[in-house]
C-alpha cells in the first residue's frame, strides 16, 4: 500500500531523517519506533504528503507523491490518507458532526450524515454529535479525530503519538479503536510512538 526508498530529509545542512527502505501492504498494522528526535514525525509527514523529502521516493496507494502538487495533493490526501495527531486539531467553532461533514467536503466525496453518524456510533460518540470540541474530554476528542481520519475509508491511516495526552484507560481504547477502524476499512495502519503502553499492541515494527 505504500513504499519508501532512500528517503532523506534535511533542514539546511542538518540531516534529520534517514529512513531505510520500507514497504507495507494493504491492511497491515505497523509501529513506527525511534528515539526522540529520530525523525518519526518528519517521516509521517512525508508519508502523509504534508512534507516533501529532500530526496528519495514515496509511493502511496499506487501513486508517486512527488508527482502531485497543490490542490491535487490535498484531494489525494483527504481521500486516501487518514491522519491522527497527538492533539486532535478539531475545528472549535464547528460541532462534532460538522467537523466530520467538513472532512467529507474537503475530500470531494458526497457529504453523508448517515456515514458520519455510523462512524460516530462505532466510536461511541453518537450522543456528542451536537457538542463543540471544547466540551469534550481529551479521550473523546481523540475519538472524534479517529472518526474523522477513517470517515472516507482511507487506504492508509497514520497516527503520530495518538496516546501522548491520554490516561491508561483512554490509551487502550484509542489504540483498539484505531486497530478496529483500520481493519473495518482495510487500511494500512502506522502508529508512531514511544509510549510503552502501545508497544505490545502491534507486532510489526519499523525502527528509525
Ligand atoms: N521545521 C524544522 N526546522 C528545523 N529542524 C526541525 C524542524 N522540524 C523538526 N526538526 C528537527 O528534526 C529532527 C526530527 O524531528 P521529529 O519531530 O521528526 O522527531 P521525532 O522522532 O518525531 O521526535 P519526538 O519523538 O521527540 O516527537 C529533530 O532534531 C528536530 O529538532
Amino acid at each position: 500500500m505504500f513504499a519508501i526508498q532512500e528517503v532523506i530529509h534535511k533542514y539546511g545542512d542538518k540531516t534529520v531523517l534517514q529512513a531505510p527502505n520500507w514497504s507495507a501492504a494493504q491492511g497491515e498494522q505497523w509501529l513506527l519506533l525511534g528515539n526522540s528526535g529520530s525523525g518519526k514525525t518528519t517521516l509521517l509527514h512525508i508519508l502523509g504528503g504534508l512534507l516533501r523529502p529532500t530526496s528519495g521516493q514515496v509511493q502511496m496507494a499506487g501513486q508517486s507523491l512527488q508527482t502531485l502538487q497543490g490542490s491535487q495533493l490535498d484531494k489525494f490526501r483527504a481521500k486516501n490518507i487518514g491522519l491522527v495527531f497527538q492533539k486532535p486539531h478539531l475545528i472549535q467553532t464547528l460541532t462534532v458532526l460538522d467537523n466530520l461533514l467538513l472532512a467529507q467536503y474537503l475530500a470531494g466525496v458526497k457529504q453523508s450524515k448517515a456515514r458520519c453518524m455510523d462512524v460516530l456510533e462505532q466510536l461511541g460518540m453518537q450522543t456528542h454529535k451536537k457538542s463543540y470540541p471544547n466540551k469534550l474530554s481529551q479521550g473523546e476528542m481523540q475519538r472524534v479525530s479517529v472518526a474523522r481520519a477513517v470517515l472516507n475509508a482511507p487506504k492508509v491511516l497514520l497516527a503520530d503519538e495518538p496516546t501522548a495526552s491520554l490516561d491508561d484507560h483512554n490509551t487502550v481504547q484509542v489504540i483498539n479503536l484505531l486497530k478496529q477502524q483500520a481493519q473495518a476499512v482495510n487500511a494500512t495502519l502506522v502508529i508512531a510512538t514511544h509510549d510503552q503502553r502501545v508497544k505490545t499492541e502491534i507486532s510489526q515494527v519499523y525502527e528509525l
